[in-house]
């Protein structure tokens, strides 16, 4: 089953084509990745998946209905999440409250509860407490609680990121660059946690990436973008030994890793 499927989405800004005439689908529970030169177009697609952008022409359906050109409140509310490329926190805040204060959109009380700390009040706030150990656990961000978060190396950011992402229970989780500034190890230790993710979470993943090798490492389908059109679709081994690939995004002669 889908998830979220592109029919021949185009974007322009004036006369600008940033995305052209797009189709593609990710499947419910995979891992999918989103690769291109610098400037291919791939932000502006997560831009255009959670309503920041409006769709210039064509579809985005998710989960069978059409989200394009909804209000991005409406879209995230429906159960898409994302991260961004420049890392977005409370950074005077602590790393647990950075991670509650994500967990208490999913509060079900009302203001009068809270005020008096009724019974639905009080049980709900031990909930999201307890999701956000839960969540500082799983991200290995525990030992971290009381640090603020600009305190953080940045891999720590990235996955405090992710965590509140995850926070409001996502069914579609998209990654703009996670590996971003992050050295080989850290990228390793990325990839296991995204699987991880995914499989305790029962999230779908979409991410955009420029590490290769993490790419090509967990991802089932990948879209290449080039000049804001798809160059191609498959998985990894595929992707990664086509020549129009190569050429577009290395450069005649290179490599794709893993
Ligand atoms: N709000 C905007 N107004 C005008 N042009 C834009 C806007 N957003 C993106 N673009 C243009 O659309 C094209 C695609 O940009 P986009 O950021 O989506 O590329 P990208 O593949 O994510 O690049 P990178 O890997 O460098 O992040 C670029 O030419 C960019 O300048």
């Amino acid at each position: 089953m889908e998830m979220l499927e592109m029919k021949n989405v185009t974007k322009t800004f004036g006369g600008l084509t940033a995305v052209e005439k797009v189709n593609f689908m990710v499947k419910k529970g995979s891992i999918s990745g989103l690769i291109g030169p610098n400037g291919a177009g791939k932000t502006t697609i997560f831009n255009l998946i959670t309503g920041i952008y409006k769709v210039t022409e064509g579809e985005i359906i998710f989960k069978g209905i059409p989200i394009q050109n909804l209000e991005p409140h409406r879209i995230a509310s429906m159960g898409i999440t994302r991260t961004f490329q420049n890392i977005r926190l409370f950074k005077k805040l602590s790393v647990y409250d950075n991670i509650l204060t994500a967990c208490h959109h999913n509060a079900g009380y009302n203001l009068i509860e809270s005020v008096l700390r009724l019974g639905r009040f009080k049980k709900e706030e031990k909930d999201l407490r307890q999701d956000t150990e839960n969540l500082m656990e799983i991200m290995g961000l525990a030992k971290w609680r009381d640090h603020a978060a600009h305190s953080l190396p940045y891999g720590l950011q990235r996955r405090l990121e992710i965590a509140r992402a995850l926070a409001v229970k996502p069914e579609l989780l998209l990654l703009d660059e996670p590996a971003a500034g992050m050295n080989p190890d850290e990228t390793l230790q990325l990839m296991n946690l995204i699987r991880e993710i995914r499989d305790k979470f029962k999230c779908t993943i979409f991410i955009i990436e420029h590490h290769m090798d993490l790419v090509m490492g967990i991802c089932e389908n990948i879209m290449v973008l080039n000049f804001g059109r798809k160059l191609t679709e498959g998985p990894p081994e595929k992707v990664q030994r086509d020549p129009q690939v190569i050429q577009a995004y290395l450069g005649e002669g290179a490599k794709l890793g893993a």
